[in-house]
């Protein structure tokens, strides 16, 4: 198993007092397996990833991550963000490199690798153009590099297509999906979005609202395979959609 969530409970300690974030979340992860998570806002997402990253501790319960108790950031976590964060003055490999440089493991080997992903990824002809001269997708894809020239085991990503325009944001999350498949990546993935949840995970886990308990885990089995884009058009989706929509639906009611 590469992630285990067992009775997961989180508190904030704020100046106006307690704030009980996560009170039972559990549920694990496979190694390999694409899992989304979709709750109400503010229901503890953003808190649980916190917790997986090594950034937060939970107040309760237990997190293993590939066996091994969370207890600090690890090296075998890599973190997809909201926006790309590319830095502009840097090309292309300056900016998939910056992390193994930073962390002084900027090595003949490592570059070799990160070569290798921007090969195979169509990226290796931009390595010395800025990130202003890429497209959105691409942008996202060379982000995607960055985190993987690190060589993580787990992929967290929180909301990484919510600053896309509504086609790009299809194209770009069908991408960002073969790469990480074809990488043999375990991905947990943040959304509000049921549509985009559905179309990539292999199983979507439903969270209730603050303080988070898990409401539901759906394993889409009739998608199992079945690409991203065709899955929005597949019968099996509208069903899916439904109970995931219900069930956020009567929370929010
Ligand atoms: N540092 C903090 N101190 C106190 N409360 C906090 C802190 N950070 C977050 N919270 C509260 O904890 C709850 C969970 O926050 P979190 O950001 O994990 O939710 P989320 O599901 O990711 O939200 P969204 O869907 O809006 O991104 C929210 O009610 C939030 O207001």
């Amino acid at each position: 198993m590469m992630i285990q969530l067992l009775h997961a409970a989180f508190v904030y300690q704020s100046p106006d007092g307690e704030v009980e974030a996560l009170r039972d979340v559990s549920f694990d992860v496979q190694e390999g397996e694409f899992c989304s998570i979709v709750g109400p806002s503010g229901c503890g997402k953003s808190t649980l990833l916190s917790a997986l990253a090594g950034l937060e501790r939970l107040s309760g319960g237990s997190l293993e991550l590939d066996g091994e108790p969370v207890c600090g950031p690890s090296r075998k976590v890599g973190f997809m963000p909201q926006r790309d964060q590319l830095f502009e003055w840097r090309s292309i490999w300056g900016n998939v490199t910056l992390g193994l440089t930073v962390r002084g493991e900027n090595t003949p080997q490592r570059q070799a690798h990160v070569r290798e992903l921007l090969e195979r990824y169509g990226l290796a002809d931009f390595a010395q153009k800025r990130p202003s001269q890429l497209s959105g997708g691409m942008r996202q894809r060379c982000a995607l590099i960055r985190t993987l020239a690190a060589q993580p085991k787990v992929l967290l990503l929180d909301e990484p297509f919510s600053a896309l325009d509504y086609q790009t944001r299809l194209a770009v999350s069908a991408d960002i999906y073969r790469i990480i498949r074809q990488e043999g990546k375990t991905a947990l993935l943040v959304t509000h979005d049921i549509s985009e949840a559905i179309s990539l995970s292999d199983r979507v886990v439903v969270l209730s609202h603050r303080p988070a308990v898990v409401k539901s885990i759906h394993r889409l089995t009739q998608l199992q395979g079945v690409p991203p884009l065709q899955r929005r058009d597949h019968p099996a989706f509208a069903g899916y959609f439904k109970s995931i929509w219900k069930e956020l639906e009567v929370h929010e009611g």
